[in-house]
């Protein structure tokens, strides 16, 4: 099969394939590109598969950078975008020069594309748009189908994220694992709790963010793959309830674990040190540990007052009512966004006072009182009890 045209991303990277091919050595478009371009997909993220060796794409192009040379990737540099070229490698096979963590280079596409997990991310492009499929991933993407490369117990055996990844894609692309492939991923489920937790952090979260969430839940659920993941040994019941409810599209990573918070029926305590075990980001334990409450008050049908808008701020109540939907408890977008935004003040820096005025005015020492004052201040403000005015608030101090 021949592409007829390129997308511009390949069009763009050609020169660096075209420079490989003149100093004798074969390259190639490969990996999750050339399966999104198939699929009409939007690409990122060019990969370049060669049989030249690091040392010799070094000698090829002015510049490069020394990116995982013990893996065989280098970066090319071609009008100011970054390219990976990665020499062909295997686990086995023709032996140039073994690295201390059994990366192999080969001269040979195919040995390269036999390591790779499944069908569909097996393809590769030639500068010409000719595709070389040596495993019949074109009938798979054709058919929607998730299909290891060979023995699937192998493939999982070189790299168990492998599992994770098959469930990812199901979600992301609304395919379907192959029969033998989901009967290796659930014999062998076991062996993820050997892959570090931040791998399988990211391909949960991109399985939860897929347009085809509940066909990947089914596969996380139905293979035991959820067992290896943190603090969900006992979470069977909970993700078969999820499955029960819509499978309207999350928009964000804070609505996805705030959706599993709600789930696992876990409190604002409990979900922080749940997201540490998943080695989420600061800022997301913050999001999800705030927008928690603001979803219990939703859930049950509390108004939220000004303080909760003004502590949780706008975005975490979105991600609330987002993740309230699910439950039947949601209100409409448009009625939060005007709330938040008659607010008195956004943040305590909008109060038209400070701790220098209050003590000036009230001739105070500085000390524990002034901030109790401030924090009285701040949420009398908040609740429009008192005009954000600097007179105003001068009197309503001196009266406390
Ligand atoms: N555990 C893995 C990871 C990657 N690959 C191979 O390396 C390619 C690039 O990997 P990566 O960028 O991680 O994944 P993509 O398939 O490109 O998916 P994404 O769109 O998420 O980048 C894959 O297509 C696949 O051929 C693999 O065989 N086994
Ligand atoms: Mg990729």
């Amino acid at each position: 099969m021949k592409l007829t045209q390129l997308p511009d991303e390949f069009v763009q990277a050609l020169p660096v394939l075209q420079t490989i091919t003149q100093a004798g050595f074969e390259a190639y478009f490969v990996g999750g590109s050339v399966r999104d371009a198939l699929l009409g997909k939007k690409i990122h993220d060019v990969d370049i598969a060669t049989s030249a060796y690091p040392a010799e794409i070094k000698q090829i192009f002015r510049r490069t950078i020394d990116t995982g040379i013990q893996h065989g990737t280098v970066t090319v540099m071609q009008q100011e975008t970054a390219y990976e070229v990665t020499t062909f490698r295997t686990e086995s096979g023709y032996q140039d020069f073994r690295r201390p963590d059994h990366v192999t280079f080969v001269r040979s596409l195919r040995e390269d594309l036999k390591r790779r997990d499944f069908t569909i991310n097996a393809l590769a492009l030639q500068h010409d748009g000719t595709i070389i499929d040596l495993f019949a991933g074109l009938t798979d993407l054709e058919n929607k189908v998730i299909r290891a490369v060979g023995d699937p117990n192998e493939r999982f055996h070189e790299d168990a994220l492998r599992m994770m990844r098959a469930v990812r894609f199901e979600s992301q692309l609304g395919f379907t694992i192959e029969a033998n492939t989901e009967v290796a991923i659930r014999a062998q489920h076991q062996l993820l709790s050997k892959i570090a937790v931040e791998r399988i952090h990211d391909e949960f979260v991109k399985l939860m963010l897929g347009q085809a969430r509940y066909n990947g839940l089914v596969s996380f659920v139905q293979t035991e793959l959820y067992q290896q993941c943190p603090d969900f040994t006992n979470a069977g019941p909970a993700f078969k309830a999820l499955l029960k409810l819509p499978t309207t599209p999350l928009r964000s990573e804070a609505a996805v674990w705030l959706l599993i918070a709600q789930q696992l029926q876990l409190d604002s305590e409990q979900v922080k040190p749940f997201l540490r075990h998943w080695k989420s980001a600061n800022d997301l334990i913050h999001a999800v540990s705030t927008s928690l409450p603001v979803l219990q008050k939703f859930l049950a049908q509390q108004p939220l007052s000004n303080w909760d808008f003004y502590q949780a701020g706008l975005t975490n109540v979105l991600t609330a009512n987002q993740i309230a939907y699910f439950y039947g408890a949601d209100v409409a977008e448009t009625t939060l966004q005007s709330k938040y935004q008659q607010l008195p003040i956004k943040q305590r820096s909008e109060l038209a006072v400070n701790g220098g005025d209050l003590l000036q005015a009230l001739a105070l020492k500085p000390g524990p009182k002034l901030g109790q004052l401030l924090a009285h201040l701040e949420r009398a403000v908040v609740a429009a009890q008192i005009p954000n005015q600097k007179a105003a608030l001068i009197a309503a101090a001196t009266k406390l």
